[in-house]
């Protein structure tokens, strides 16, 4: 069997569920498919809005309505009829959210209403996949992943209980897929009270993964609007190069390392059953695209990656004691409290530096319980150039002009931090 996942920029038009469904015609077949879905277009930045309305008590109706028209609109162009079930379920799926939003109160734990609202998206899109592919007689089973991929409490990240969720997955979906199609959200989990959980911001690419390596797939495919798996972002680098076949390890850092195409956590599960992952082009489903697998290359194009929005923190020790393992261990503790990753470390005699995605609410938490203990300094509004298999000229094509923080590299990773 196979996995299709189709991200929001794949459906974030009727003319792009129409494609989709020519992609999901031409290249799926009758059955033994799982589609994976994302929220339409910008959807989840959309109910990220309206959460922090509704947690600050300001108004949201404005806004509510334009999302459910942009979803009403789109479902009327690919199913006219007024009447149908389609129609039916959309509104009371938006009558649900606005209920949601209504009851939101400062009180309320943030994270926890997040993943109960922002999940809303995916339901939207999944509804709409499933009534618009019957009306285009594909048979089909909606699949609500809430009840499959089940996790802990860890709000907005949530941590996937694997075996239970294999054994829910492998007990139902099998059989589903005799018959047809299966359709199912990604980016979502569910507790076992019944509680939505969300994966990480992107995360359906790794909900892809997951019913991929639960249901041992022969391969799983992620339809993108570039062709393939680029060696930099196409938004910033005019003259990329496709890598036709890469390993998984080589995909697994350059996700790492922020490349926004695939999302870091969804290579393991694949790599761990040797399941292929294609990279391919909605725009163009007949192009070659990338194939991710177990090989190795001795030569490989240099991959150019930024990630934007960095902090650089330094901790300076305030009696010249040297930086010590002990010194480490309080930051290390404070930053896994709370929930910081480190994405770049290094250390002096007497201070330790670390780049880090910004989050203005987490830094100043950090701040505060370190404070006593270090002289703390950061600079925001950084970005992270990371240069995988560099050569000469890619390290100056990277440095120019840059006004450089911090610079590391090791044989095969060159690393700035830069304004
Ligand atoms: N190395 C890369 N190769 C291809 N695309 C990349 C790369 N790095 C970043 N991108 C960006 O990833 C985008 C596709 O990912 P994304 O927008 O997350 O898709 P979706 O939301 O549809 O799943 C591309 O439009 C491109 O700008
Ligand atoms: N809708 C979620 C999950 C996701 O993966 O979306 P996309 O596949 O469009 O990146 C988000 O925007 O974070």
């Amino acid at each position: 069997m196979k996995i299709f996942k189709f991200g929001g920029a794949s459906v974030k038009s009727a003319e792009s569920f129409r494609n989709l469904a020519h992609i999901v015609k031409t290249k799926g077949g009758e059955r033994q498919l799982l589609l994976v879905v994302s929220a339409m277009g910008k959807t989840t930045n959309a109910l990220e809005a309206l959460l922090g309305q509704a947690y600050h008590q300001q108004h949201f109706d404005a806004d509510f309505q334009q999302l459910k028209h942009y979803h009403l609109q789109i479902l009327y162009e690919l199913i006219p009829q007024q009447e149908h079930p389609a129609t039916q379920r959309l509104e009371q799926l938006f009558e649900l959210l606005y209920t949601q939003l209504s009851g939101i109160t400062q009180n309320d734990n943030f994270d926890k209403v997040y993943d109960q609202t922002v999940s809303f998206g995916e339901l939207f899109s999944s509804s709409i996949l499933h009534y618009f592919l019957t009306e285009q007689d594909v048979y089909n089973t909606l699949v609500d992943s809430r009840k499959y991929i089940q996790t802990d409490t860890n709000w907005r990240e949530a941590k996937v209980d694997w075996a239970w969720s294999e054994r829910l997955i492998r007990r139902d979906v099998p059989a589903l897929l005799q018959e047809g199609l299966v359709v199912t959200q990604g980016f979502l989990g569910g507790t076992n009270n019944g509680l939505t959980t969300t994966l990480g911001r992107e995360g359906s690419d790794f909900s892809a993964a997951i019913f991929a390596y639960c249901l041992d797939a022969g391969s799983m495919y992620i339809w993108k609007d570039v062709d393939g798996l680029l060696n930099a972002d196409p938004k910033h680098f005019p003259d990329t190069v496709r890598y036709p076949e890469i390993s998984y390890q080589e995909t697994v850092e350059m996700a790492y390392y922020g490349a926004s195409v695939i999302h870091p956590k969804t290579i393991k599960p694949l790599a761990n059953k040797r399941i292929p992952l294609y990279v391919k082009s909605f725009i163009n489903p007949e192009g070659e695209g990338s194939r991710i697998c177990d090989c190795r290359f001795e030569v490989i194009a240099p991959a150019y990656i930024i990630k934007e929005k960095q902090c650089l923190l330094s901790f300076g020790v305030k009696d010249f004691t040297f930086i010590s393992e002990k010194n480490l261990g309080t930051i290390f503790n404070a930053l896994s409290e709370l929930r910081i990753k480190i994405n770049l470390m290094q250390n002096s005699a007497i201070s330790f530096s670390i780049c880090t995605d910004y989050n203005e609410d987490r830094l100043h938490r950090l701040i505060q319980t370190l404070q006593d203990q270090f002289v703390i300094h950061y600079n925001t509004d950084l970005k992270l150039y990371t240069v995988k298999n560099y050569d000469a000229a890619s390290i100056s094509r990277i440095i120019e002009g840059k006004q450089i923080l911090l610079e590391q590299r090791t044989r095969t990773t060159f690393q700035i931090v830069s304004r």
